[in-house]
This record gives C-alpha cells, sequence and structure tokens, in this order.
C-alpha cells in the first residue's frame, strides 16, 4: 500500500481548482464520496436515544422484577452502597431499536446457557469467552439481574446474633474509568432506566474514582477494579452483592489480580461471613487463557475441592466483520505513519465513519492533535471537517466524555486520539475505522534498584485483537495495523500481568488492610518474587503502615484508603502532625503530580524554552520542584480573570491543571473525612503570597517522611549517588533543579529513560536524610 502524506500548502490550491481530485505522496485520491455534502453525506450516528420509548415484551418481566424489588429496595448512601428502603425505580419502557439490537448480538443465543449454569447451586464460578463485541459487558449481568439467586436475603453471619441483608446487587468491574461509566450508561438505556440528572431511581449505576452514580434500586453496579477493591475493605465479604463478574480479566491489572485473590478465598470459606449465602463469579474476557483461570480457582492450596463448581461457556462469533490490514513493511517512525494514516482513511473512506487511533502516550495524542487540527484548517471546503478528541487515562471525564459523543455538527469525521485506554470493553461510538500503532508505553520496575522505567514497547497479540475489535461494533469496520504481518506473528499472545512487573507496595497493603497476614501464601494467578514482596513489606514498615510484628497500623489503614500511592499517603498523615502542620499545601503538591504526565508542557525549540523559562520564572522555586509544583497551583487556584490563559502564557498543561483541580477537591474531602484536615477551607480564589523559605523547608521535610529512601548526595565528581544501593542517578531535563549542584537531594521518582533519572527533585540537606529515616510514627 503506498504511503499517505500531509499535503504540502502548494498543493492545496489543486484541491480547490480540482475538487474531484487531491494528491497525496504522490498518489491522486478521488473525492467523489465527499462532492455533494448535502446529498451524499449524514453526520456521524447520533448515540442519542429518545426518552419516550415504546413497551416491549420484556417490560413485562422487568415491571414484576421491579415490584418484587419495591418489597426490598434500596436508596443510596453516602458510601455508595444501597440501603434496604422500599421505592421502586420509575419505569420508562424499552426502546425496540435497542431491544433489536440486543438480539442480534452473539451472545443473546446463550442467555439460557449462561442462567442455567449459575443457577445450578453448585456453580460458583462460570468463565465466559466470547469474542470482542459479543455482547459480554452489556448483556450477562442484564440476564443475570433477575435470577432468583440475585435477591436479596436477610441472614445471620456466622457468630453473629444479627441477621443481615445479603446479596441483591451485581457488580461488574472494569479495568478503567472511561469503560464502566460508558458502559453503565448503555446498559442504563438498554434496561430502560437511563442515568441521568434528576433520575434518582434506576436499575443501573456506576462507582469510579471521582464519580458514584448509584441510583435507588441499583440491580447493576459497574465499578473499576480498584473502586471494589476499596469497597472490600469497608465489607470484606461483599454483602451487597449476590455476583461480582470480573471484566476483561487478560488485562491482568494488578488490582484484577487481588481482587481474583480476594473473591477465591470468599468462595473458598464456605460463605460463613455471608450467612452461607453463596457468591457467584463471573469471569470473561475475549482474550483470557481458560486453562490458567481454571486452575486457580480449582486447585485451592488447602480447601476443597473447586472443579465441579467452575463453568465455561464460549460464544462464538461477532456482530459485524472487521477487515484486518497490516503494513507490507515495518515503519520507520510511528508518529509520522499514525498522522499520514488517519488523514488516508479520512480523505479515502466514506462518512459515516469515525477514526480511533491508538498512540503511545499523552504527549504522543496532543502534538498529533495539533497537527491534525492545522492540518483540519487547510482542507477544501467538499473535504468532511474533522472533530478531534483525545482520551486518555489523566484526562479529565468531561474531556473523556468528548470522545463519546457524536462529532456534532454535519459532514464532520470524528477522530479520536486514545492511549491503551480505549483497547478494551469501549465502543466508541460512530468508529468504524481502527489504526493500529502497535505499540504502548509500559511501566516496569525494577525493584533492586527501586527504579521504574516507562518505555513504549511492542503489544502482545492479545492486545492487537481487542484494538481490532473497537472496529465493527456498529457495523462492518476496518482495522489499519501499522505493522507488518510478520511483525503481529512476532508479538507475545499475552502482555506480562502487572503483578510481575511493577511496585507491589500498593498491593501488599491492600492485602495487609484487608486483613491478610501472611502476604506470601495469599491466592495469586501470578506471584511476584519473594524479594519484591520483602522490599514492600520493609517499605511499609519505614513508612509506619506496618508495626514490627507486621500487622497493619491505624496509619497504614488510613493510607491504604487513600486513593494516591502509599508514600504520598505517609506524607498526608505527616503533614497533618503539629510539626509540620502542611496538609493543604501537601494536596496541592500531590494534586499536581499525580495529575498526568505532567503540569508543564515541554518545549522542544530552545527559543521556545528560553521565552517560556523567563515566564514560568515567577512560578519556578530554588528549592525544587514541589514547591515549584505548590507554587503553580497557589497560582492558578489564585487566578481571578482566565485560568486557561494564564496556562496559555506559561505553556502549562490546561487539561491537567483542571485534573489537579479534581484530586485536590477529592483529597481535600477525605483528608476532612480522616480528620487530617479541619474544615471548612477558605473559597477560591485566595490572594497569591509566595511561601516564604522556611516554611518551604518545613513541606520539603515533611515529604521525606514518605520519600527519605528517595534521596541522593553529591559526590565529589559532582554526580548524585543514591542513598540507598549507591546508583549514580542524573537530575532530569525537566526538573527546575537541572544542571545544579546541591549538597543532596529528594527525588519522587526514579526512572530509566535512555539514562539514570531523577524526577521532580528538590533541594534538602544531608543531615535531613538522617532526620527522616530515624523518624517513626
Ligand atoms: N456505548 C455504546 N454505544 C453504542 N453501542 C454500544 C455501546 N456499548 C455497547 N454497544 C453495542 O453493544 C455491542 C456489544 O458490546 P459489549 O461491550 O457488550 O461487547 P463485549 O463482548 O463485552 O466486547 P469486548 O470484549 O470488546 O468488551 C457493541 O458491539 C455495540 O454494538
Amino acid at each position: 500500500m503506498p504511503s499517505a502524506g500531509v499535503e504540502p500548502p502548494a498543493k492545496r490550491r489543486k484541491w480547490q481548482k480540482d475538487a474531484n481530485m487531491v494528491t497525496i505522496g504522490g498518489k491522486a485520491f478521488s473525492l467523489e464520496g465527499y462532492l455533494d455534502p448535502t446529498s451524499r453525506s449524514e453526520p456521524t450516528k447520533a448515540t442519542t436515544l429518545p426518552e419516550t420509548l415504546a413497551t416491549t415484551a420484556d417490560d413485562k418481566t422487568k415491571c414484576s422484577a421491579l415490584s418484587a424489588e419495591k418489597k426490598s429496595d434500596s436508596r443510596p448512601r453516602k458510601d455508595g452502597r444501597t440501603g434496604d428502603r422500599t421505592r421502586a425505580p420509575k419505569i420508562v419502557a424499552e426502546d425496540a431499536a435497542l431491544l433489536k439490537s440486543r438480539q442480534e448480538l452473539p451472545i443473546w443465543h446463550h442467555r439460557s446457557e449462561i442462567q442455567a449454569a449459575l443457577r445450578n447451586p453448585d456453580c460458583n464460578v462460570l468463565v465466559l469467552v466470547g469474542e470482542t463485541g459479543s455482547g459480554k459487558s452489556t448483556q450477562v449481568p442484564q440476564f443475570l439481574y433477575q435470577e432468583s439467586w440475585c435477591r436479596r436475603r436477610k441472614a445471620k453471619p456466622s457468630g453473629s446474633q444479627d441477621e443481615v441483608a445479603v446479596g441483591g446487587t451485581i457488580a461488574i468491574t472494569q479495568p478503567r474509568r472511561v469503560a464502566a461509566t460508558t458502559l453503565a450508561q448503555r446498559v442504563s438505556r438498554e434496561v430502560g432506566t437511563p442515568l441521568g440528572k434528576g433520575k434518582p431511581d434506576g436499575l443501573v449505576g456506576y462507582s469510579v474514582r471521582f464519580d458514584h452514580v448509584v441510583p435507588r434500586g441499583t440491580k447493576i453496579k459497574f465499578l473499576t477494579e480498584g473502586t471494589l477493591l476499596q469497597e472490600l475493605l469497608r465489607d470484606p465479604q461483599l454483602r451487597q452483592y449476590s455476583a461480582v463478574i470480573v471484566d476483561e480479566i487478560h488485562e491482568r491489572s494488578l488490582d484484577v489480580d487481588l481482587l481474583v485473590g480476594f473473591l477465591k478465598q470468599i468462595l473458598t470459606d464456605g460463605f460463613h461471613g455471608r450467612g452461607g449465602i453463596p457468591l457467584k463469579v463471573v469471569i470473561m474476557s475475549a482474550t483470557a487463557d481458560v486453562d490458567v483461570i481454571r486452575k486457580f480457582f480449582t486447585n485451592p492450596p488447602g480447601s476443597d475441592n473447586m472443579s465441579e463448581r467452575l463453568q465455561v461457556v464460549r460464544i462464538k462469533g461477532r456482530q459485524y466483520p472487521v477487515e484486518i490490514m497490516h503494513e507490507p513493511r515495518p515503519v520507520p517512525d510511528i508518529q509520522d505513519a499514525l498522522m499520514k494514516r488517519i488523514l488516508k482513511i479520512h480523505l479515502e473512506e466514506p462518512l459515516p465513519g469515525d477514526i480511533l487511533a491508538f498512540f503511545t502516550g499523552q504527549e504522543e495524542i496532543e502534538s498529533a492533535q495539533k497537527l491534525i487540527e492545522e492540518h483540519a484548517q487547510s482542507l477544501a471546503s467538499n473535504v468532511p471537517k474533522i472533530k478531534v478528541c483525545p482520551l486518555y487515562g489523566q484526562l479529565s471525564m468531561e474531556g473523556q466524555r468528548d470522545a463519546f459523543m457524536p462529532a456534532g455538527a454535519p459532514f464532520t469525521r470524528k477522530i479520536v486520539l486514545a492511549t491503551n485506554i480505549a483497547e478494551t470493553s469501549v465502543t466508541v461510538p460512530g468508529v468504524r475505522y481502527v489504526v493500529d500503532c502497535g505499540k504502548a508505553k509500559v511501566k516496569k520496575y525494577r525493584p533492586r534498584l527501586g527504579m521504574e522505567s516507562l518505555l513504549a514497547t511492542v503489544i502482545s497479540k492479545s492486545s492487537a485483537l481487542q484494538r481490532s475489535g473497537r472496529a465493527g461494533r456498529e457495523g462492518p469496520g476496518k482495522c489499519f495495523r501499522l505493522y507488518s504481518e510478520s511483525t503481529f506473528e512476532s508479538f507475545q499472545d499475552s502482555d506480562l500481568p502487572e503483578i510481575l512487573r511493577s511496585d507491589v507496595l500498593s498491593a501488599v497493603l491492600t492485602m495487609k488492610a484487608r486483613g491478610v497476614g501472611d502476604v506470601l501464601s495469599f491466592p495469586l494467578m501470578d506471584t511476584p518474587d519473594s524479594d519484591s514482596i520483602e522490599r514492600a513489606l520493609l517499605q511499609l514498615h519505614y513508612l509506619g503502615a506496618l508495626s514490627g510484628d507486621g500487622a497493619i497500623t491505624l496509619a497504614g489503614e488510613t493510607m491504604a484508603k487513600l486513593p494516591i500511592p502509599a508514600p504520598y499517603g505517609a506524607v498526608l498523615l505527616a503533614a497533618a502532625r503539629p510539626e509540620f502542620d502542611c496538609v493543604v499545601e501537601a494536596i496541592d503538591i500531590i494534586s499536581c503530580i499525580t495529575s498526568g504526565e505532567d503540569i508543564f508542557l515541554q518545549l522542544q525549540s530552545e527559543e521556545a524554552q528560553e521565552e517560556v523559562g523567563a515566564l514560568r520564572k515567577e512560578i519556578q522555586r530554588r528549592e525544587g520542584d514541589i514547591i515549584t509544583y505548590l507554587t503553580s497551583m497557589q497560582r492558578y487556584t489564585g487566578e481571578n480573570a482566565d485560568r486557561n490563559e494564564w496556562c496559555k502564557r506559561l505553556r502549562m498543561n490546561m487539561r491537567n491543571m483542571r485534573q489537579a483541580l479534581n484530586i485536590r477537591r477529592q483529597l481535600r474531602g477525605m483528608c476532612l473525612k480522616e480528620k487530617l484536615l479541619t474544615g471548612p477551607l477558605p473559597a477560591d480564589p485566595q490572594p497569591f503570597t509566595p511561601i516564604d523559605p522556611v516554611r518551604a523547608d518545613i513541606i520539603v521535610k515533611c515529604f521525606m517522611r514518605g520519600f527519605g529512601l528517595k534521596t541522593a548526595m553529591l559526590a565529589p565528581d559532582g554526580s548524585y549517588v543514591t542513598v540507598q544501593g549507591k546508583h549514580v542517578v542524573a537530575i532530569h531535563p525537566a526538573s527546575v533543579l537541572h544542571g545544579q549542584k546541591k549538597e543532596a537531594i529528594m527525588f519522587l521518582e526514579h526512572v530509566f529513560t535512555n539514562k539514570n533519572y531523577a524526577k521532580r527533585v528538590s533541594a534538602i540537606r544531608a543531615n535531613w536524610i538522617v532526620e527522616a529515616l530515624e523518624s517513626r510514627y
């Protein structure tokens, strides 16, 4: 296939002269399909569904299910769980078109088989494997929520005198927020109780970080794996649920591995803590290794044999075909190839049909967005307009939502630029064309060095299949792989589970907080090496999360509840102590750090660096990066006029700053709840006063309570040598301290890219290291 190219300006005039043809990369393309926008094209398919819907046969069943629910219905509590009160959701009849599309899904014909498998009192685990788009995520919870075993019941857990309510709701987990929220929206419409403002009742809800929408009467709740793990800390037997559906298990995130470990514990302890009422577990994926899952659930060391309790259902086929195209040979420059392919599709393929392109990271997406938008300005009037929507994990929920809305204007194509967050589970409405760059940024942790690397690496076959599965969901689709067929054949079948390649600190803390005494014998599908676990135990002890005998401390319990890595949790706990008293400032800093790749845009040209460097002087601090983050947040929230304009002037990442505000709000709320802060806090905007150097030192010292082990001393040869491990590190070029010599430094991140780098660096005194290492809670 010839390579396409971005039209050089000189040739653009030709488009205006000869509107039927354009030349890209030396090849002429016809624009016939676009020539008469009014008659030939339609806007991309709208996804908003009518609110007034026709009554269907299914509604009768649903209404009776709901009237049964009336007797023991639920009202949301502050913690997002449902109570046992009487109030049924108001039913809106289901759209006939939606029902028809459900019935056309391959999984529809397996409805009875799935229901029968779980009705069997001996079967508590169902493994469901079906192709992408076969209907697993949207349909399975709907097949199950009216089953009699799914009713809320009263039971007396062993050792308790009182009856408690058990079951009534189905939890369905997703690896990411975007999948959980969009699936909840879709399923809520399919069951006829669409989610929305002013709709307190409904059968479907969701719970993700920053957002909990759990209407009264919720029977199906979509959650991220992390949110369900948080619920496990409060409710170790998951008593509010009758079933937990673990979707997209093939992703093997650290959270999902922990989650199935806890589920297995609940399954194998005889449900005593649930008053004998079983919890059903459904494991789903298009690309999972069934043998691994079967082995995990049927061979519990030291417990009864589960082999009869596990069933497997396989669903064949997908609704629409996806044509897969490979490059004839490897492409030299991925970013360039992505741009060319996207623009080529835009010129060659007719509307309707949006594009979803997979990039490696936020930075790559942002630079591509800029180029495509610039290019869109110069398109001839008879070529469709372009709406670019970025989609990556750190983008705020509102920012992500755009990608799921129709382009919004006639004769416009939506082009979604995504990281692998759109790889599994999601349906991006309108998408017919997928472009897969064949790479993803993957975090790898080297426990001995305590160092993380984030490098773009080739994806697995499983990822490639998932990516192509994003096309062909609403009609036949095409997937353009920017690698050759033989390259695809060389990919590993699946990715290495996260637990084997990342820091297990937070996983060990979660286990401890959930009462796991011996972490090494916790049931895991893949066990990290004992060195990594021991290191995590030692670090948690240093952070004050574990006592000398390995039990969780009160401080550790609080850290486990906070939605940030344990070292930042330790910083917040220290900040609440009278000698530091800087929780508000610590939250500002942590919010900036955890909001995305960086709040400061990286500037390519030296000219731009010089120009912005002068402007950024007003926020840069000689103490280093963390006080610079603090000043940035204080200036941003203190901005009275136009915060976006302020970001533009200083070349700050507007999206990340907005996300930082969300995190700040959430952390403030949690710190008030945990009594680390006393309210009320002054409302923004507050007048900006630069923090004085004495207070700045106090804040840096407070951060050392979480990062005392991430320190380095200046050696006589001018290099920095880490206190732990004695490795040479360089200050990262993105740091305000880059190129400077300080007595000692503390860094919050240790990464390897082309060199061993310390990131987010602060200047410290050597004696502060001793103080921090000797301190204990
Ligand atoms: N938000 C949505 N908007 C429009 N259609 C949707 C939406 N979500 C799902 N669908 C439709 O429902 C079909 C089934 O989606 P579902 O997510 O249940 O499949 P799946 O088998 O779980 O796929 P995967 O394995 O890729 O997650 C999609 O192919 C699409 O046609």
